[in-house]
């Protein structure tokens, strides 16, 4: 495919990834979008569990299928390596978009606090909770994560490195400072409805899961012995429940 075409399919991913993570902040939080966790017409308990937890299960199929080694290595036998990673973020954001869309609001209250300062404190961790995740794409590599960098070297002509590993800044106090963002943003509001308490509840557990027997299992494949005593020093999700907070100086080492 001509480079231009995938130079541009690669920002257009890169923009609908763009709106479909802004809008993941208002649609969680109840702010300023017009459809949001808890806005709509509610229908019955029962079909709004099933609606909920099927488009939950879309995502996360989704988002593991297209993050398997095996599935990126089957891809590229087909299209450019350079678009790979456009496509798993353009499909993610699509399919994240189209929970927003079609999220069945599920509105009795299962806990809320009327104090002001509460609500102000609870407000600033769910924002905190988001800007930890987008800080932790920028420690990682930015670029990478969403495709751009492979899009621009494909147009120079080169093969973009692998990411480099990372073991410093929030990655040395949790192994999965992204994760641990979500989780805040998720978890922290001054009013938990049901749905938003489903919407909590599914995607944690998709998160410990995926990240354990998936993300974990392939760096281990990845990197080797260096994961593993990444594992052993630094703690997966919540800082400070293991001794050491940094495993290794060197991060040298890349992902393959
Ligand atoms: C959406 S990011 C989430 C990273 C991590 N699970 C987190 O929560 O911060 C997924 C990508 O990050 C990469 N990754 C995970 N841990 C990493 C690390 N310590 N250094 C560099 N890349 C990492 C994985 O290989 C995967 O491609």
């Amino acid at each position: 495919m001509k480079k231009s075409i995938i130079f541009i399919y690669g920002i257009i991913s890169y923009i609908v990834f763009l709106i479909a993570f802004i809008y993941a902040i208002g649609f969680v939080g109840n702010i300023i979008v017009p459809k949001s966790i808890d806005s709509g017409a509610e229908s019955t308990l029962f079909s709004s569990l099933l609606i909920n937890v099927l488009l939950l299960s879309v995502f996360a199929l989704q988002h593991s299928i297209m993050a398997r080694p095996q599935f990126k290595k089957w891809f590229t036998t087909i299209f450019s390596p350079a678009m790979e990673r456009s496509t798993y973020i353009l499909l993610s954001s699509l399919a994240l978009l189209f929970i927003y869309w079609q999220w069945q609001p599920m509105t009795t209250i299962v806990w809320e606090t009327e104090s002001k300062i509460a609500i102000y404190v609870l407000r600033a961790i769910f924002f905190l909770g988001w800007g930890i995740v987008l800080l932790s794409t920028f420690m990682i590599n930015h670029l990478e994560l969403f495709g751009l960098a492979q899009i621009f070297d494909n147009l120079k002509n080169k093969k973009t490195p692998n990411p480099e590993f990372q073991t410093n800044y929030l990655y040395a106090f949790v192994r999965h400072p992204l994760m641990l963002g979500f989780l805040i943003a998720f978890w922290a509001t001054p009013s938990m409805s049901a749905g938003h308490l489903l919407f909590a509840i599914v995607t944690t557990t998709y998160i410990f899961v995926a990240v354990k027997y998936l993300e974990e299992k392939d760096l281990k494949k990845a990197i080797g012995k260096k994961y593993e005593t990444y594992q052993k020093e630094v703690p997966m999700i919540i800082p400070f429940t293991k001794t050491n907070s940094r495993a290794n100086e060197d991060n040298s080492v890349k992902i393959n």
